[in-house]
């Protein structure tokens, strides 16, 4: 079995892929590299002493995910590739839009294809606007931030 790990090259997606590989786990990355570089997955590798099996594609592709989903043992998904950047966001919206929101439409829809049923969204601290504690936690109230 293994997971797969959207935006698993990016900042923390990465994190998280070591943190897999250090407990043993098999996992499986797709990246587009839009905001990242192959070099974070070689040094999660030389750290991990063992490397994730990469992708470079784009969660939108139903053919790409197919191709990940028939060819591994998939049991969970953790979803990191969006787009995260607020002000881009509110002056490309449909772009945003179409990126995060279509593409984890694309992801599950797939999911549901291959009968995988464990999904770990992340979401973005922004969504707390400006913490009034630290660390944030689920139940802290959410705000808008502008950058
Ligand atoms: O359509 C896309 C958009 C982005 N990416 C990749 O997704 C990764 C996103 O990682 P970033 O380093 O850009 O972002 P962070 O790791 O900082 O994560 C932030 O953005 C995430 C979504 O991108 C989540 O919202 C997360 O909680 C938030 O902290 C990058 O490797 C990027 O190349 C894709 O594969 N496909």
């Amino acid at each position: 079995m293994a997971i797969l790990v959207t935006g698993g090259a990016g900042y923390i997606g990465s994190h998280t892929v070591l943190a897999l590989l250090e407990r043993g786990e098999d996992v499986v990355v797709l990246d587009n590299l839009s905001n990242a570089s192959e070099e974070s997955l070689q040094r999660v590798e030389q750290l991990a002493g063992k490397a994730a099996i990469f992708y470079q594609g784009d969660v939108q592709d139903a053919e790409c995910l197919n191709r990940i989903f028939d060819g591994h043992n998939i049991s969970a998904v953790i979803h990191f590739a969006g787009l995260k950047a607020v002000g881009e966001s509110t002056r490309k919206p449909l772009e945003y839009y179409q990126n995060n929101v279509t593409g984890t439409l694309v992801l599950l829809d797939e999911m549901r294809r291959a009968g995988v049923h464990q999904f770990i969204f992340s979401s973005s601290a922004t969504v707390y606007g400006t913490p009034e504690q630290v660390p944030l936690v689920e139940t802290s109230r959410v705000g808008g931030t502008t950058n």
